[in-house]
């Protein structure tokens, strides 16, 4: 890679108590690539955003955003960094006595002085991005579909125009067809917004879809990888979960997908996707 990598995890520990969740390790995200994070219930994926993004400090090791130590820095260093990315959540993406509009408009409000006017046409320009109608905007996020609040979020994430997204569980709980549309939309941000892009899945399909590389967590280790090459990994865990009844099953579909459809998808071993 030509430039110098947009996070860099080194010697990560993260311990609770007796547990120890992360064993010194080592994660380098580049510009430009869509990432994503798996591993088992309880391997650590959460924790590990959570201590990417700053809002977990860890027991050891250091988390560099753009070559800077996060772990290191006082609350307010932090604040900037945290107006770098943008961030979708699992659970509680959106205040749901706010509408989509005015939750759009938070983040953008908190850092900027901004008129009526130009926040209109930010959060017009946001909602156009994720694929929502313009009429969205007036509603809560309790009159929306689960497809048109995970965009809703996405949106938010977007406000302030990040370049580094990091995006946690994004299909989960949607149907296939809405999470293949998020898939869609997932890799558009990454070609179209030159985005980068972290994302915890367990959505193999999403996993084929739009990651070039896969960091597997296991065994309190990382193992970062092409999905090629995780294919061949000899590890009990990866080979289950890559060549397991889900996976013949997400390979299949994204086969049907990539002969329907040759930009999209590929099977794991061939994989067309954008690199
Ligand atoms: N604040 C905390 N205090 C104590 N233990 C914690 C804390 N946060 C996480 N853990 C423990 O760390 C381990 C990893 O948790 P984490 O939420 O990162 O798992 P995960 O891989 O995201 O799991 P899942 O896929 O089920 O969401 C778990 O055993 C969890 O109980």
């Amino acid at each position: 890679m030509d430039h110098p990598p947009l996070v860099s995890v080194r010697s990560l520990v993260n311990r609770f108590g007796a547990q120890l969740v992360h064993d010194q390790i080592d994660l380098d995200v580049h510009p430009g690539e869509v990432l994503g994070i798996v591993g088992g219930s309880g391997s650590g994926k959460s924790v590990l955003l959570r201590t990417m993004l700053g809002l977990h400090r860890p027991t050891a090791g250091q988390v560099l955003i753009a070559g800077k130590d996060i772990t290191l820095m006082s609350e307010s260093e932090m604040l900037a960094v945290k107006r770098s990315y943008g961030v979708t959540f699992q659970q509680g993406a959106l205040f749901s006595s706010l509408t989509v509009a005015e939750n759009i408009q938070l983040p953008i409000r908190e850092y900027f002085d901004v008129s009526a006017q130009a926040l209109a046409s930010l959060t017009e320009m946001r909602l156009r991005m994720v694929g929502l109608p313009l009429e969205a905007g007036a509603k809560l996020p309790s009159q929306l579909s689960g497809g048109m609040v995970k965009r809703a979020a996405l949106a938010r994430s977007l406000a302030l125009d990040p370049t580094l997204l990091f995006l946690d569980e994004p299909t989960a709980g949607l149907d296939p067809i809405s999470a293949s549309a998020f898939d869609e939309l997932v890799r558009y941000l990454h070609r179209g917004l030159k985005l980068t892009i972290v994302m915890i899945t367990h959505d193999l399909d999403t996993l084929i879809a739009t990651c070039s590389r896969v960091a597997v967590l296991v065994d309190r280790k990382i193992v970062v990888d092409t999905l090629e090459g995780l294919v061949d990994n000899p590890h009990p865990w990866i080979r289950e979960y890559f060549h397991g009844p889900r996976a013949r099953a997400a390979h299949m579909a994204a086969r049907a997908a990539d002969e329907a459809q040759p930009c999209r998808g590929g099977d794991l071993r061939n994989p067309r996707r954008h690199r």
